[in-house]
């Protein structure tokens, strides 16, 4: 079995719906089939043009005048490729771009994923070129034209009259298929009869195939409503009755699939309510801070594990195909030489794109797939704070921080909306916010019901305080400057209209690429709202398209420091940033001040006053890069020596008070 069948069985592509039956009802009405593959008939002797041209038999189609360059027929037999509406081009650009990677060839055999991704099979065009060829000279031919044929002062003639014909043909095989289609058409019966009241009534055990039957009809109705539609019915009928149906077949609540049905045509989202039923690829990413892949790709393989590489677009991925050994407790998972890791995942890291040596924040980063992930990719090297408020969480991002061996992580526990105030002056943040999770359904089935209107409410304005927060903690004039928004999930409340409100409320950042080379474009208008041109530089993945988890990523840029009255002036601020804003971009050491530029001139002289300045402007930087407050310096010293002196009586008096006491100021410092 090729690689491209099993990537479609175990990705999960969903198979495009069958047009078989419209097919044969069309044909049979003598309408075109446009839409349906010929392959069959490509295939049979002398390549009956006339049908693969949708005449029918019946109606007596012209035969096609001869062509000698069989070729011709390939662009007509392309269009009527069937067309399930799916990023055909983020596929190839994406995974389906083959995987010749030089450390995994010959490894498993496999050369990954061809050009015939996603089946298309560009063969048949030519066998029907070489039927045509041998009609042309074939000896049925009338004998009866072949002496006007040899004549070559009667080949204009005789092709007028060959085009004449055809004309007349043509205008019958019109006429009569205007005739049939006002009286043969299979119109599908897709709405319900009876009162809205019986409508109504919840199907005590839906008859699945029914259902799905009936999902079909109705998006083929859709897809061609002038045709398919019942009389006097409306396009609002059919897709209340789609709604209803999908939430019986698949187990959304109204709300949501209504939500889900609306991100795409019709077709479309069906593709996407099939993805979300079949789990995506398991997937692990080599921890290169201890192996490489390949060594690792040869260690799980003599275990019996099949591998396949992810894509061209991540040098550490490996899909894994088959497993007879459980992969979170092979001797390389626990020695840190990999971790279990959604390939959407890698995504924000990569278009993050943190460097060695900086400082970056992962705001929301527990259990740390993508914080062990930047780290790699920084070589263990700078500072990556890793914050996530959830203690239980934090425990799992703990333990993989130690398995992964990496060592330039400090994590942290923060609400992230409060982390401008904690510290700041960080190169790149990255921001994998909390969302509703309407990208991992298949992963997580309960958010199908479990998630309500007020979810997209509250949730989308957390995104947004902790977004604002994210831009706030960059500094600008680094070697970065930039901040990486994601999250799980494809609805547009959590993404672009987060990132819109970001745009509006900091207008010192710009949305740059992502350099993600795939996915489809954010939106940049979406149910008659709106959005910057510049939003269609963010990215969306969906499970139908790329077999990855539903994910958006979005890229900005930070090109000056936050102007302190903008929230306050702001109409539409959040209540916990009302009122300040807490830029932490960092003061240089290199920043020039007046006092400091005189300085450089009197050099070789010494001024007490001017040194305590610069000692004072020193510890202030010293203490934002550890991250405390530098207004801590500001106070009072004789309020601070009042404050150690009673903590020190405090402390004297709780030793004085037994061995408990003693224990319990212990283990408090
Ligand atoms: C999508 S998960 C992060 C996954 C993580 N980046 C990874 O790759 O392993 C979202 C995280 O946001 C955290 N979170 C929720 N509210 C938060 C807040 N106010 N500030 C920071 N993190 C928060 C949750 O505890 C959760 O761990």
């Amino acid at each position: 079995m090729g690689n491209s069948n099993r990537q479609k069985r175990h990705q999960g592509i969903p198979e495009p719906l069958s047009e078989a039956h419209i097919a044969k009802l069309k044909r049979k009405a003598g309408l075109p089939v446009d839409d349906v593959p010929e392959t069959k008939k490509r295939k049979a002797p002398n390549g009956k043009a006339a049908k693969a041209n949708g005449k029918s038999k019946d109606t007596k189609a012209p035969q096609p005048l001869p062509v000698r360059n069989a070729k011709v027929a390939k662009p007509k037999s392309k269009k009527n490729k069937p067309e399930p509406e799916l990023d055909v081009d983020d596929m190839s650009d994406g995974i389906g771009s083959g995987f010749s990677d030089e450390e995994l060839s010959g490894l498993d055999g496999e050369d990954g994923l061809k050009d015939d991704f996603l089946g298309s099979d560009d063969s048949v065009y030519d066998s029907e070129g070489e039927n045509e060829r041998r009609a042309m000279f074939s000896e049925d031919e009338d004998d009866s034209d072949a002496e006007e044929k040899l004549t070559a002062a009667n080949i204009v003639g005789l092709s007028r009259k060959l085009d004449k014909e055809k004309a007349e043909e043509e205008a019958a095989a019109e006429a009569e298929l205007q005739e049939t289609l006002q009286t043969n058409i299979d119109i599908p019966h897709v709405l319900e009869d009876g009162t809205e009241e019986e409508q109504n009534k919840p199907l005590l055990a839906p008859d699945l195939q029914l259902l799905r039957q009936r999902i079909s009809d109705t998006i083929r109705v859709l897809d061609d409503f002038a045709t398919l539609s019942e009389p006097g019915a409306s396009r609002s009928e059919y897709t209340a009755q789609l709604l209803k149906d999908i939430c019986a077949y698949y187990g959304y609540s109204e709300f949501l699939a209504e939500k889900l049905l609306n991100l795409f045509p019709p077709r479309e989202a069906l593709a996407f309510f099939d993805a979300n039923e079949t789990p995506r690829p398991v997937v692990i990413r080599t921890n290169t801070l201890k192996t490489s892949r390949r060594e690792l790709a040869s260690a799980l393989i003599n275990r019996g594990v099949t591998l396949e590489p992810v894509g061209k677009w991540s040098k550490v991925g490996l899909q894994v195909f088959e497993s007879n050994v459980p992969l979170g407790a092979t001797p390389e998972y626990l020695a840190g030489h990999y971790i279990l890791q959604a390939a959407s995942s890698f995504l924000p890291c990569m278009a993050l794109a943190p460097q060695e040596g900086e400082r970056v924040l992962d705001m929301a980063s527990a259990p740390g797939g993508k914080t062990t992930y930047l780290a790699a990719l920084m070589k263990n090297t700078g500072c990556i704070f890793a914050n996530d408020p959830s203690k239980t969480r934090s425990r799992g991002l703990i333990g993989n921080v130690h398995r992964l061996g990496v060592r330039n992580v400090i994590v942290c526990n923060y609400d992230a909306r409060d982390f401008p105030k904690v510290m700041g002056g960080f190169d790149r943040v990255l921001l994998d916010a909390p969302c509703t999770g309407t990208g991992v359904i298949a992963k997580d089935p309960s958010v199908k019901t479990n998630k309500t209107e007020k979810d997209f409410i509250t949730i989308p304005h957390t995104q947004k305080q902790l977004l604002l927060g994210a831009i706030d903690s960059v500094n600008h004039a680094g070697t970065g400057g930039y901040i990486v928004y994601s999250t799980c999930s494809v609805s547009v409340e959590e993404n672009e209209m987060v990132v819109q409100y970001a745009l509006k409320k900091r207008p010192n950042v710009r949305l740059v690429s992502t350099e993600i080379p795939f996915g489809k474009e954010g939106f940049t208008a979406y149910q008659g709202k709106t959005f910057d041109k510049s939003l269609s530089l963010t990215r969306r993945f969906y499970p139908h398209t790329l077999n990855l988890d539903g994910f958006y990523v979005a890229k900005f840029h930070k090109i000056g420091p936050t102007p302190a009255n903008l929230v306050k002036n702001g109409s539409e601020s959040t209540p916990r940033q009302q009122d300040e804003v807490f830029d932490k971009t960092p003061i240089l050491a290199d920043d020039k001040t007046p006092a400091s530029a005189v300085a450089d001139d009197d050099f070789g002289g010494f001024d007490d006053d001017e040194d305590a300045e610069y000692m004072q402007r020193a510890k202030r930087n010293a203490m934002r890069k550890r991250g405390l407050d530098p207004k801590a310096l500001e106070k009072p010293k004789a309020q601070n020596k009042a404050k150690s002196d009673s903590s020190e009586v405090k402390a004297k008096a709780k030793t004085t008070n037994g061995s408990k006491t003693k224990s319990k100021s212990k283990s408090k410092a």
